[in-house]
């Protein structure tokens, strides 16, 4: 059983660390890999606009990085009381890792989510 209420609470805690001055949006995610370890990243923003990361793929990088490569569920937070979505940049990056079943949890500032799979969220994505 996945404890999706610690998942969401971490990747609030690292939506402190979110480096966003030029947007103001700040925003926390947290993966959880097959083997239990849970990666957390920030967005990082740069003064040339394109080289900001996201906090997902902030996640997904570590994660990768410190050897692992199969993942089972991520939350994202924001401070908007809105759910929010991971953009179509991280929905293809989490793609090359993560199978249609992989759950991402969109939360509301407050912690409430909802669930919906990598597979609902970029169907027919692309790979070779
Ligand atoms: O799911 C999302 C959506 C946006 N951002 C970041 C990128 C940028 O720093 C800021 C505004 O787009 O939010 C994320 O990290 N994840
Ligand atoms: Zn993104």
């Amino acid at each position: 059983m996945i404890d999706f209420g610690q998942l969401v609470q971490m990747a609030q805690m690292v939506k402190e660390k979110a480096y966003a001055p030029y947007s103001g949006f700040r925003v926390g995610a947290a993966l959880l890999g097959k083997s239990g370890m849970i990666y957390t990243g920030c967005n990082i923003e740069n003064a040339a606009y394109p080289v900001t990361n996201c906090a997902e793929r902030t996640a997904l990088f570590k994660a990768v990085s410190e050897g692992e490569q199969e993942f089972l569920a991520l939350a994202v937070v924001s401070d908007s009381a809105d759910y929010v979505s991971p953009c179509g940049v991280c929905r293809q990056a989490l793609a090359e890792f993560c199978g249609t079943d992989f759950q991402i949890l969109m939360c509301r500032s407050n912690g409430d989510y909802k669930i919906m799979t990598l597979g609902e969220l970029l169907p027919e994505s692309f790979g070779f």
